[in-house]
């Protein structure tokens, strides 16, 4: 079966754009990476693709608001294109820089740019949080966890601004909408607000959410940390079926493969 060819857009500052890559590869696709000017100069076009990623990083040095100048560019010079791709049903994935991204242009969480009603902000911390953290995939439409619902992930977080939150009337269409894919938790699958096993003070421990339709997930923690086994500092315990950022990455390979 043809490989899914995978767009992981990068600008300056991006950091995780190589080892995302190296996840959709393990997973059965083919990523590229393209420069962000490259799609305003029209030198590569979305719709070359079937799964768009943006990962993690710093883009334009978090100046602003961690994600915002991206956020801007992309609203402002690539919004037809952007809205588009999303429309046509392909597969969007924002990774930590790449959530915060995503929240900013109004993809997520309601799939439209420029309609943004949720935000992430400054840890209650006051810092950068790197450290590995267990998450609770809910039952929801994302195509991301497909056959994970119910399941206790433990991943690597690493962020400053990763605190999610809206207004009420907002958080409740989300719950609703069975649109929270991932809540922070203990080590046993309860959800909690209580540091460190919330790294950041999330409302309702929300480390990542989807669009309605389940096609556009944003999360905080870094999957593609963890698509070899040897990325887990306890690898040696041998205690994982697999690594648990992987099936993540299938999955979408598989969903844009059936379109
Ligand atoms: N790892 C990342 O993508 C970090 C995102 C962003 N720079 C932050 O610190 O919040």
């Amino acid at each position: 079966m043809k490989k899914p060819q995978v767009c992981i857009l990068r600008t300056d500052g991006t950091n995780c754009d190589r080892e995302t890559a190296y996840a959709f590869e393990r997973a059965g696709g083919d990523p590229h990476l393209v420069h962000v000017n490259q799609l305003r100069a029209g030198e590569k076009k979305l719709t070359e693709y079937q799964i768009l990623v943006i990962p993690g990083g710093f883009s334009y040095g978090d100046d602003v608001h961690s994600g915002k100048i991206l956020a801007v560019e992309l609203t402002s010079f690539l919004m037809e294109q952007l809205q588009e791709f999303v429309d046509s049903g392909k597969p969007v994935l924002g990774i930590c820089n790449g959530f915060q991204v995503l929240v900013r242009t109004g993809l997520l969480p309601a799939a439209k740019m420029g309609d943004i009603r949720t935000t992430l902000m400054h840890n209650d911390s006051g810092r950068f949080e790197c450290r590995w953290v267990h998450l609770r995939v809910e039952d929801t439409p994302c195509i991301f966890t497909r056959g994970l619902a119910g399941r206790v992930l433990h991943l690597q977080a690493a962020h400053g601004e990763g605190k999610f939150y809206t207004d009420a009337q907002t958080l409740a269409g989300i719950e609703a909408g069975k649109q929270v894919v991932f809540r922070y938790a203990t080590s046993n699958g309860d959800p909690t607000s209580i540091y460190p096993h919330n790294p950041n003070g999330s409302l309702a421990a929300i480390a990542g959410i989807c669009d309605p339709s389940g096609r556009v997930l944003g999360l905080m923690p870094h999957p593609e940390r963890f698509v070899d086994f040897t990325q887990h500092p306890n690898w040696r315990r041998r205690q994982f079926h697999e690594p648990h950022g992987l099936p993540i990455f299938r999955n979408a390979v598989v969903y844009a493969q059936e379109m």
